[in-house]
């Protein structure tokens, strides 16, 4: 099965900076692949570092030693030491992410919020918000707030928004950082289906989830991040 992402013995540390240059070890030797067509989640307790591994692997965070392999434009690129203006590329064309939280930009409208990622891979504004709106429709966000700046929406209405403009491209990469945390259960189920449509469409899934109902919906693989804790030699 082809893997599209290939993450090989990457470690971090924090560096306190204001407490005298502490060092915090926080994960070592993380090595696993993601597969076409498959949700892989990482489990663990809180703090063990599952989402210090996502924002390595969007490029958030900078990984201390190791690979992450990504198949990006016919080329195989290390994310862990590629350049900035790579880094952007890999992001609008390979690798998705959906946050735990919205990054809210004043003025701009739900609708356009969503639709961005596809307007800037050159998709025509209007067939992109045409895509958004069915998303929003989708994900049960009241009409009216459509064309409303998503800063004063709920947690959970955030939250959808977030998760519509995360599903909207078609990334062969999908990271998911808790996208269900703050969702009902009818709207949980809906993230679910459009889950299992990615890996359909042979998309490359990794996930945090907070809900057990979900993981075990979704996940084909569980990537204990225990394993990689500071000290342990990773098996
Ligand atoms: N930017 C940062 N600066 C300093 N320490 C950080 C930073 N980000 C994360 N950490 C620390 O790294 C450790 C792992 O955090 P991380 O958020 O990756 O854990 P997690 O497994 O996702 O936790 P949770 O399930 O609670 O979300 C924690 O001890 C946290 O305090």
């Amino acid at each position: 099965m082809p893997t599209p992402l290939v993450v090989s013995e990457v470690s971090k540390s924090f560096f306190m900076h204001l407490r005298g240059g502490l060092r915090l070890p926080v994960v070592e030797n993380v090595s696993f692949a993601l597969k076409t067509g498959e949700c892989a989640v990482l489990g663990g307790p809180s703090g063990v570092g599952k989402s210090s591994i996502i924002k390595m692997l969007y490029g958030n965070y900078a990984a201390d030693t190791g690979q992450i392999i990504v198949q990006h434009a016919g080329r195989l690129i290390d994310l862990a030491s590629a350049s900035p203006r790579t880094v952007l590329a890999v992001r609008r064309d390979t690798i998705g992410y959906v946050s735990q939280f919205l990054r809210t930009v004043p003025r701009v409208s739900a609708v356009d919020v969503v639709a961005e990622p596809l307007a800037v891979r050159g998709v025509d504004r209007e067939d992109a918000r045409a895509k958004a709106r069915e998303l929003l429709a989708r994900l049960n966000l009241p009409e009216m707030l459509w064309s409303l700046p998503p800063a004063t929406f709920s947690g959970g209405e955030q939250q959808r928004v977030n998760i519509a403009r995360g599903f909207i491209t078609d990334h062969p990469v999908l990271l998911l950082d808790e996208p269900t945390a703050s969702l009902d259960a009818r709207n949980r189920a809906v993230v679910m289906e459009m889950i299992g449509e990615k890996k359909a469409a042979g998309v490359a899934l990794l996930g945090i989830f907070h809900d057990q109902d979900v993981r075990d919906a979704v996940a084909d693989a569980v990537i204990d991040v225990t394993r990689f804790a500071p000290g342990k030699v990773a098996a």
